[in-house]
């Protein structure tokens, strides 16, 4: 296993830009993720730093005037760690961190590091060690200049450039070791997920944290670790559920998030898989989230990576307790009404109308309109059940009796 680089209960910067496409209130939400992430990885942000420019810097990602800002920043206030809001290239990574001399994380190291505190089984772990290393191995020139410069440099070339090909080379046998051992677990998966017979299955997506663990233990009566933090759950979590007299198979998987690595999405081929073959997805959105708009787009980018967005899909909006709207006072004439101000109800009626049933409204911890849920759910499995077992289609009447 790689060794996890600590970053508990270190001060941290986040440094974030903000591009043609971008606004600046977008950088502010995608910071905010950032540091929910940092959090969740055990950091604490003291401060962040923002630059408006059309591109990257591509040697330095910001530009030199505010790295200059950035760097006495961190010397004066003895800042550890600096984390960027998207993936450095090895070159920028390089440059950053010799300017800086501080820890250098980008957004892709920082999720692969909570996905290594977070792994549980040995499968998941196995997992995320590959992803390491595939991020690993294109940084290793990087991570030898660094030591090369402790040594003083001089006369290291010979010795140095030898000792980073025997780097490579070792990493390089690791990630072949590691895709064998992947390879056998995904092949003893497949059959298992085979012997599980034609039962209809069905799976919970969607962004992280918006509580698909919590439904999936009111639904099925387990008890899957759900918390406020990202990526509570690494490991497929299958369990038999019956509705009515029907009996299908739930599955909790790992949430998306926007920009997940794509090293990731390839090592957890496995764990997606259930998706794959699930028959129908139930995607949960988080709709007290400000951006679960965009949650809802990130989610849906994925499933078409993973050839998923053809399937019958249910959207379950989730945390209704929990929605809040702005509000503009009657004599105010000048604040312009936007999304922030839609009431719950106004949101139905927007492109969320188009959705039709397949949009459920719910609370999974006050476990409001559950039974409307369970009922939606209910129809759309016997459907897909009595195509595969039509001789019994008379054992599930149309309305479930509760
Ligand atoms: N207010 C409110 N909070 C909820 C609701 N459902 C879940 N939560 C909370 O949201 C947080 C995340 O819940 P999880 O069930 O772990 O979310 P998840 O989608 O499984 O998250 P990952 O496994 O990280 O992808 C927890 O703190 C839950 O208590 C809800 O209906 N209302
Ligand atoms: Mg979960």
């Amino acid at each position: 296993m790689l060794e996890r680089e600590k970053i508990a209960y270190e001060k941290t910067v986040l440094i974030g830009i903000i591009t043609k496409n971008q606004d600046e209130e977008k950088l502010e939400e995608f910071l905010d993720e950032l540091e929910f992430l940092t959090y969740t990885a055990g950091g604490e942000v003291v401060k962040r730093f923002t630059q408006k420019m059309d591109m990257p810097n591509s040697k330095t990602f910001i530009g030199s005037g505010k790295m200059e800002d950035v760097r006495i920043y961190v010397e004066q206030h003895d800042i550890g760690t600096v984390i960027f809001d998207d993936e450095l290239s090895p070159g920028q990574l390089r440059n950053i961190e010799r300017i800086l001399k501080a820890k250098i994380i980008d957004r892709t190291n920082l999720i692969l590091d909570i996905f290594a505190q977070r792994a549980q089984t040995s499968y998941a772990r196995t997992q995320v060690e590959l992803a390491q290393y595939q991020y690993l191995l294109p940084r290793l020139t990087g991570l030898w200049t660094h030591l090369e410069r402790q040594r003083g440099g001089i006369g290291m070339r010979g010795p140095g450039e030898t000792e980073i090909e025997t780097d490579r080379r070792i990493v390089r046998d690791r990630i072949s070791l590691l895709k064998k051992k992947l390879l056998t677990i995904d092949k003893q998966m497949a059959t298992q997920r085979g012997n599980r017979g034609k039962l209809v299955r069905v799976a919970l997506v969607g962004y992280t944290n918006v509580g698909k663990s919590t439904l999936m233990n009111v639904i099925a009566k387990s008890e899957v670790f759900a918390e406020n933090k990202l990526f509570a759950t690494l490991d497929t979590t299958v369990r038999k559920v019956v509705i009515g007299n029907l009996p299908f198979l739930l599955s909790d998987t790992v949430g998306f998030i926007r920009k997940l690595p794509t090293q990731l999405v390839e090592s957890f081929k496995s764990t997606l898989d259930e998706v794959r073959e699930a028959d129908l997805l139930l995607h949960v959105v988080d709709i007290s989230h400000p951006q679960f708009e965009d949650h809802i787009e990130s989610v849906n980018r994925i499933l078409k990576e993973i050839d998923c967005t053809d399937k019958p899909t249910i959207m379950v909006f989730n945390k209704i307790d929990a929605y809040q709207h702005e509000t503009i006072d009657e004599d105010d004439l000048t604040t312009e009404k936007t999304k922030a101000h839609y009431t719950l109800e106004e949101w139905k009626q927007t492109w969320m109308s188009r959705i039709g049933d397949n949009a459920l409204f719910i609370s999974a911890i006050k476990k409001e309109n559950i039974d409307d849920f369970r009922k939606r759910v209910y129809k759309e499995t016997r459907n897909i059940h009595v195509t595969r077992f039509p001789y019994n289609n008379f054992l599930y009447p149309e309305i479930v009796e509760e």
